[in-house]
This record gives C-alpha cells, structure tokens and sequence, in this order.
C-alpha cells in the first residue's frame, strides 16, 4: 500500500532572536546495516537550549555524538552528509577532532568524573591545551563558580572527585566542559541518573548557560525538555519527525505522530 508522506516539519520558524551555528544537512548514521540516523537537516541557533526528544532507539544520541564527532570512535559507525559550524564542516579531513571537541564540548548521562582531584578535573584540559600553571586558579575557580560549586567546594579543591554526590560531580563534568571555553556544549541525558533536587540545579544551570553556550541536550524526559529548551526536535526510529519553538511543538503539534508521543499515546 502507497502511504501519503506529509511534508515533514525540518526546520523552525525561522529564527528572529537567534543565529544559526550550526546547521546538519542530510546526515545519515549506519551502524553496519542499521540505518539510525536519516537524512536530518536540523540547525542549532546560537546561544539557545535544543532539546532532543523521542522514544528510545529513534538516534538521538547518535545523532548529538555526531555533532562533535564522537562517532569517529565507534568502528562500524559511517556518517554521510554535512555538518556545518559556520559554514566549516567538521567532517572535513583537515578538520582535527581533538580541536573539535574543544569547541563542541559534551556531557554524558553518567557523570563521568576522572579519578583525580576537584582541582584536576577542570585543569586537566585547558592545560594539555598549553595553559600555563599560574592560569589555573582563575580557570577553575571561574568554570565552578559558572556551574554554582565553588562555594560548596573551595575548601576542599584538592580531595577526590569521586567524594562528590552524583549532583555534584555532574556540575563538576559541566565545569570541566566549559573550561575549555566551548562554543557548543552537548548534554547526553544529563539529569537521568540524579534525584530531582540535583536535576532542577542542572536545570537552573542550563538556564544560565546559555547566555553564553549553545546547547543541546538529548532527554527522555518531556517535561524537561518543554522547561528548559527554545526548540525541540522530535526523532522517531531515526527520522526527524517535527522541529519547531518549543512552544509551538508542545502546543500544536504539526504531525500526528508528534502528538501522539507527547500524549503518550506510544514511546
Ligand atoms: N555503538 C553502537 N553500535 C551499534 N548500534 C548502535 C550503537 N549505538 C546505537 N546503536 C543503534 O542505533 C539506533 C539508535 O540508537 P541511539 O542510542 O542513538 O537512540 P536514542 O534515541 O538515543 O536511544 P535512547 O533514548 O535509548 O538512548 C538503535 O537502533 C541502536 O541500537
């Protein structure tokens, strides 16, 4: 049976408040024979909170690792299409993904501490990326204030990470993040493995953040999303269904599919 095809919403209205940072055309993931990710042409505006959304296994995650290329390291992953930053493609062979990953910072679901001290976690980038020793200090004493742990933390910056709450640490993942000065910061999840009073800080955070950083986050969770993003992309089993204002996403729907996930109707 031949299915009509609506034309499906890929891109928001065009943004009047914000710039486009970056922009994917036609981007495919495959895993081997899965095709995961299809044919997406999505832009992130800058200085704004995307939200990612949709049932579990639809390619979100995939498709946010892409964008700083994290998928380079899985060894069956193939991506086609473009990624644009400013009209650069970061799949570029020229391109060097370590640089990348400075610029397109990421945060995953479990806060991922290192074994080291407070102080190192956020040191430890900026100084393999040549900051010199007395710099330090006000680098991490910045990026913790910027994620609200300085005060909670100041008095101990030398101990183990690992003795932080999961609240804790995953703010201390966010500061590491941004002490390397990123444009973009990617969050996977980042609130799924914490209790809701460490998730409405993250919340609050995000909130703070993207006065300077562009952000997306990829959640399960649709009343997060609906809070905290200026757009939401909605994926099903690898497309890109709806994209829109967050606003008008959550309150009318293009695609019926769309309003079916955020009814509960499935997902
Ligand atoms: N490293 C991998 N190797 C092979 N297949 C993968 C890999 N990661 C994801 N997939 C597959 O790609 C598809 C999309 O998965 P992905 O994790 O991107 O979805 P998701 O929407 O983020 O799901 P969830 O919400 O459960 O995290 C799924 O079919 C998944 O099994």
């Amino acid at each position: 049976m031949v299915r009509t095809v609506e034309p499906k919403e890929k891109e928001p209205v065009e943004s009047e408040a914000h710039k486009v940072l970056l922009e994917t055309r036609d981007l495919n993931v495959y895993y081997g024979e899965n095709h995961a990710v299809k044919n997406i042409n999505l832009k992130l505006y800058e200085k704004a909170v995307t939200a990612f959304i949709g049932p579990s296994g639809c390619g979100k995650s995939t498709f946010l690792r892409c964008l700083n290329r994290m998928n380079d390291t899985i060894p069956h992953a193939r991506v086609t299409g473009e990624i644009l930053i400013e009209g650069i493609n970061v799949n570029d062979p020229a391109i060097d993904a370590v640089n990348l990953r400075r610029q397109v910072g990421m945060v995953f679901q479990k806060p991922n501490p290192f074994q080291k001290s407070i102080f190192e976690n956020v040191a430890y980038g900026p100084r393999i990326h040549g900051a010199k020793n007395k710099e330090l200090p006000e680098i991490v004493e910045k990026s913790l204030r910027q994620v609200g742990l300085w005060d909670e933390v100041k008095d101990r910056l030398h101990t183990s990470a690992l003795q932080l709450s999961g609240g804790q640490q995953q703010r201390l993942c966010i500061a590491r993040t941004i002490a390397m000065r990123p444009r973009i910061i990617l969050l996977d999840e980042p609130t799924s493995a914490l209790d809701p009073i460490s998730t409405a800080r993250i919340e609050e955070l995000i909130q703070e953040l993207k006065k300077e950083y562009t952000i997306a986050i990829v959640t399960h969770n649709m009343q997060q999303a609906a809070r905290i993003s200026d757009y939401t992309a909605f994926f099903l089993m690898g497309e890109l269904i709806e994209y829109n204002e967050t606003h008008r996403l959550f309150t009318n729907p293009k695609r019926q599919e769309t309003e079916n996930y955020l009814t509960g109707r499935f997902g």
